[in-house]
């Protein structure tokens, strides 16, 4: 399961968790200006935006799972397994690759509204990466400090949707989870009154009854609703700290541990890493399962204009502040 959400105090925060049972070996990657991008169906791109994000690196090619690029743009992919349906190759029209996707967005719009224009001219296609790596069956969030979108490719075409609730997760598509949000709708941060009866005599015995009934498991829909409520009540400070450390609050609530999601015999799902990007300054914040301490990679720390990707395995292992 992966849950994706966005941020904003003074800058514009946007990441992810990503969780499954192993890690194809991510690294942040940092996608420079010059990068000629070859696209399998629609040749190079010499020059466009630079990109920060999560990937897969096969060679000198970021296959990004999760990125932002220097305008201030994230977009996230995450599992859409049984619904995601990729469209065959149209001539006259702009044929993208699953795996292209984010940085034929992330390289070439400078906001979610440049997106759209992008996304009524391209065909997304199952063209795989390789015969080792298949067709991820994902859906999309993309977004700007202004605006959400959902973007998903199935049997019946491609849907884009927006999406106020800023968060996105898993099955069943998004039109469904923003449904199932209504049977909460009662929910709340403040202390409950009696509505129940005025011939109880009901009392508050605990706080946090406000929000009795926010499902606590880890399906797809739970952890919706759960990120959904924590991110529209969450409050911080407008500073780089208070804003991070908050946002990696409203993901540590749908956070998975090893042991409480079997998908196989003996194989659990657990979160890999949770990243918060400032989109605003281009700056990639992660955790791991192992590795509490948030690190960083700045974009603006390399050479913008260059030509050659730049990654670093991510830190694993838990850094310890020893006290005495
Ligand atoms: C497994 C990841 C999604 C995690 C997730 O959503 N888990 C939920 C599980 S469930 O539905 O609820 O069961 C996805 C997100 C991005 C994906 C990767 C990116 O799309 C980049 C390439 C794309 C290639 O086609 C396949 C390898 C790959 C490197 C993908 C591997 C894998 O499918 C990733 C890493």
């Amino acid at each position: 399961m992966c849950t994706a959400a966005t941020y904003k105090t003074t800058d514009f925060y946007f990441g992810r968790t990503l969780d499954y049972e192993f890690s194809y070996g991510d690294e942040v990657a940092v996608l420079p200006r010059n990068y000629a991008l070859t696209f399998r169906h629609m040749g190079v791109l010499k020059a466009h935006y630079a990109i920060i994000g999560m990937a897969y690196v096969v060679g000198d090619y970021p296959l990004y799972y999760d990125g932002i690029n220097e305008k201030g743009l994230g977009m996230a992919g995450l599992n859409f397994v049984g619904n995601a349906v990729y469209q065959k190759i149209e001539e006259g029209r702009e044929n993208i690759a699953q795996f292209e996707f984010i940085p034929w967005i992330l390289a070439q719009c400078a906001s979610v509204c440049e997106a759209r224009e992008k996304l009524e001219k391209m065909n997304l296609v199952g063209t795989q990466f390789s015969e080792q790596l298949p067709a991820a069956q994902l859906h999309w969030m993309i977004a700007d400090e202004k605006e959400c979108i959902v973007v998903e490719c199935m049997a019946d075409g491609l849907h884009i949707y927006d999406n106020p609730a800023g968060v996105l997760t898993n099955n069943p598509p998004f039109p469904q989870q923003m449904f199932l949000l209504n049977q909460y709708m009662h929910l709340s941060p403040k202390q409950p009154v009696n509505a129940f009866s005025k011939q109880l005599p009901l009392e508050q015995y605990s706080r946090g009854m406000g929000a009795l009934g926010l499902p606590g498991d880890l399906s797809s829909a739970s952890r919706f609703a759960r990120v959904a409520f924590t991110r529209l009540h969450a409050m911080s400070g407008e500073s780089e700290k208070e804003s991070i450390s908050q946002f990696f609050h409203i993901l540590g609530s749908v956070d998975q541990q090893r042991g409480c999601c079997e998908v196989a015999d003996g194989k659990y799902e657990i979160t890999l890493y949770t990243s918060c990007c400032n989109a605003t300054k281009g700056i990639y914040y992660y955790t791991t399962y192992e590795n509490h301490q948030i690190t960083a990679v700045d974009m603006h720390r390399e050479n913008l204009d260059g030509e050659t990707l730049v990654h670093y395995p991510i830190v694993t292992g838990e850094h310890i502040l020893w006290q005495n």
